[in-house]
């Protein structure tokens, strides 16, 4: 199996040591490419042995699998200059946000189609996946796919393509919502006198071993929180205070916004 990046920005990056440190592909069968040329010699010092092009430069791609990494927004950009040719047999993953397996089809005048939304854990092997396909793509071919996205962490096949938009609000911006909340726990934390690096150490071990007591115990999410808050304590004071300025229903909404830019992304 050969593949191929465009788009070595931070997925993409991610993405290409995955596969290669599980040696589901071999140094010499990636072929990144990149925007600039000036990127090409680090690039090539990152991954020794593969291939390294700059986008406006590469006149042939010689991949099974080519992964679509660049920004939503690039995307226009890169269909209408497109220097090589995409052979019928070829598969497109796109990792973009938002746009829509049709638009790709139509904008790469390619049938060969999977879109998938990762995160950012993929770094470390713990991301989550959602993916989904164009019609008329073969089982063996969505199962080899999903043994490379398997390599970054978990993945879920949907049916729905318009669920994607939800994932990508859930778990694809997640990680940003949990570093938004971890960072107000820090900063009332210095607020309070403690040291920044302390509030940190604090914050974080609470979170972790709040996260194994979730996904190790029985109980709803409303028992662990009362198990946690006594009748007339600290926690019921900090509880009544997010209900009184309805922070779930903020979470929620901006959630919701996540998923509305995901469906406008694709116009
Ligand atoms: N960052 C995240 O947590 C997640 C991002 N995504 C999606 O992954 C995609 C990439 O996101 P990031 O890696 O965060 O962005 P990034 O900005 O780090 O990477 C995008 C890369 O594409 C390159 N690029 C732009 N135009 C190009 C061209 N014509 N030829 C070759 N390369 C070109 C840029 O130079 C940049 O290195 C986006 O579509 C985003 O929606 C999906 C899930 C999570
Ligand atoms: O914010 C974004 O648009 C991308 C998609 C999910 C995470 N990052």
């Amino acid at each position: 199996m050969k593949i191929a990046v465009l788009g070595a920005g931070k997925m993409g990056i991610s993405f290409s040591r995955s596969f290669l440190k599980f040696e589901l592909i071999k140094p010499e069968n990636l072929h990144l490419i990149t925007r600039r040329k000036e990127n090409i010699q680090q690039l090539e010092q990152q991954f020794p042995g593969s291939k390294v092009s700059d986008f406006l430069g590469v006149s042939t791609v010689d991949a099974d699998l080519i992964i679509v990494a660049i920004k939503p927004q690039d995307f226009q950009f890169v269909a209408e200059n497109l220097k090589f040719r995409l052979n019928e047999s070829q598969m497109i993953l796109s990792i973009m946000a938002g746009i829509k397996i049709k638009k790709i089809q139509h904008l790469f005048n390619h049938k060969k189609v999977v879109r998938a939304m990762p995160n950012s854990p993929t770094l470390l092997g713990m991301g989550i996946t959602g993916y989904t396909a164009a019609k008329g793509i073969s089982f063996v071919d969505l199962m080899q796919i999903e043994r490379f996205l398997n390599s970054t962490g978990r993945s879920v096949y949907l049916e729905n393509e318009n669920l994607l938009d939800g994932v990508t609000a859930l778990s694809g911006s997640g990680p940003a919502y949990f570093y938004y909340i971890v960072d107000a726990m820090i900063k009332a934390g210095t607020e309070m006198g403690i040291e920044k690096n302390l509030a940190e150490l604090f914050v974080k071990q609470t979170m972790l071993g709040a996260y194994h007591l979730m996904n190790t115990s029985d109980k709803s999410l409303e028992e662990l929180i009362k198990d946690v808050a006594s009748k007339g304590g600290t926690t019921e004071a900090a509880l009544q205070t997010f209900e009184e300025n309805r922070l779930k229903d903020s979470l929620k909404k901006g959630i919701l916004a996540a998923e509305r830019r995901s469906k406008d992304l694709s116009e």
